[in-house]
C-alpha cells in the first residue's frame, strides 16, 4: 500500500441491490473513498449511505439524485487522484451517464448492462478523444471469467452450443449481458457453430430463444428465487458438454469492481470485459 491519497468513487444506483454491495466494499478499502452516492429513488434521497447499507457508523455522504454536481465536484478536487464512478442503474440511464462522467474526466467503471453495440462504439469513440479509460464489465466474477475460457476451449472440438442464462424477476433487460458477451467471445473465433439439419418452425414466436449474431441461440428465464446463472450446453453425437455457473450472494462480484476502480487509472480508452483486466 502506498501513501498516495485514496481514489475518490462515485456509486451511480446506489440504492439498488449492486450499488449497496459496492458503498459496503468501497467503505471497507483503506485506498477508496465514498464521495458521492447517486440514486434517483425518491425513497432514499439524503439518507446516509452508510445507514443504508446498515453499517454501524454513518459514512456521512447523503444520497443524492445531483450526478452533474457531484461530477463536478470531485473534478475540481486538485489534491486526490481522478475520481472513478462505478455505474450499476438501468440500461436506459447508463449511456448519459458514462457521457458525463467522461465529459467531466471521470472515470466509468460500468456494471450496468443493456448498452447496444452503437452505444458501446460510441462510448469508445467518447473516451478515446478525451483519453479517458472507461471500463464496461457485463460480468465482475471470476467464475464467469473462467466459465467463458472453458467455453472457447470446448468450442475447438463441439460445433453445436447454446446458452440458456436465468435472472430473478427484476432484470430489465434480456437477454444478459454476460450470455451476450459470451456469444460474442465464441463468435470472434470465426468458426460457423449449429449448422441446421432439419427445416425449423416456431410455432409460438421465441420458442427456439433470441439468435445472437454469431449464431448462437440464448434462451432467458426469469423467476423470483434466481439470482444470476448461465449455462453453455455443448452438444455432439453422443455427448454434452455442460458449463454453468451460479451466483449466490451479490458479493461475488465485488472482487472484480474493486480491482477495476484500481486498474482504470492505468487506461486511456475504453475497455470492455474483465479478462482483459486480470
Ligand atoms: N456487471 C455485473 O457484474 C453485474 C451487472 N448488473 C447490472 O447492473 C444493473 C443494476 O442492477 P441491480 O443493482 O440489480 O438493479 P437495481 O434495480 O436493484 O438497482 C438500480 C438502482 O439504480 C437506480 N437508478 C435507476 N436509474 C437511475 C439513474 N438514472 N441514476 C441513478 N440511479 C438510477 C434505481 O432506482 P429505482 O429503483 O428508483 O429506479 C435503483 O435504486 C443492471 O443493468 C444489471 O444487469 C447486476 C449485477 C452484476
Ligand atoms: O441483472 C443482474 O442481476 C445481472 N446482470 C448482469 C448481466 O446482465 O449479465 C450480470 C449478472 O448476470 C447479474
Amino acid at each position: 500500500m502506498t501513501n498516495q491519497a485514496p481514489i475518490p468513487v462515485i456509486v451511480n444506483g446506489a440504492a439498488g441491490k449492486m450499488g449497496r454491495e459496492v458503498i459496503k466494499a468501497v467503505a471497507q478499502a483503506p485506498d477508496l473513498n465514498l464521495v458521492a452516492a447517486i440514486d434517483t429513488s425518491p425513497e432514499h434521497q439524503d439518507q446516509d449511505a452508510g445507514e443504508l447499507v446498515g453499517l454501524s457508523e454513518p459514512l456521512e455522504v447523503p444520497i443524492t439524485n445531483q450526478l452533474e454536481s457531484m461530477l463536478g465536484y470531485v473534478a475540481g478536487d486538485r489534491q486526490s487522484p481522478p475520481g472513478v464512478m462505478v455505474d450499476f442503474t438501468h440500461p436506459d440511464a447508463v449511456y448519459d451517464n458514462v457521457r458525463s462522467a467522461i465529459a467531466y474526466g471521470i472515470r466509468p467503471v460500468v456494471g450496468t448492462t443493456g448498452l447496444s453495440p452503437e452505444q458501446i462504439n460510441d462510448l469508445a469513440d467518447f473516451a478515446e478523444k478525451a483519453s479517458t479509460g472507461c471500463l464496461i464489465i457485463p460480468n465482475f466474477s471470476i467464475g464467469v471469467v473462467l466459465l467463458q475460457q472453458a467455453a472457447l476451449t470446448a468450442s475447438q472440438y463441439f460445433d453445436h452450443v447454446e446458452i440458456i442464462e436465468l435472472h430473478h424477476n427484476q432484470k430489465a433487460d434480456a437477454p444478459s449481458g454476460t450470455a451476450i458477451q459470451t456469444a460474442q467471445l465464441l463468435g470472434e473465433i470465426g468458426k460457423p457453430f449449429n449448422a441446421a439439419v432439419v427445416e425449423e418452425t416456431e410455432k409460438l414466436p421465441g420458442a427456439r430463444g433470441s439468435l445472437a449474431a454469431e449464431g448462437i441461440r440464448i434462451h432467458s428465464v426469469r423467476l423470483p428465487g434466481l439470482i444470476a446463472h448461465q449455462e453453455v450446453i455443448f452438444g455432439a453425437p453422443g455427448q454434452i458438454y455442460t458449463l454453468r455457473h451460479d451466483t449466490s450472494d451479490r458479493s461475488c462480484y465485488m472482487p472484480g469492481v474493486l480491482l477495476a476502480i484500481r486498474k482504470i487509472s492505468q487506461l486511456k480508452s475504453l475497455v470492455y470485459g474483465l479478462e482483459k483486466i486480470l
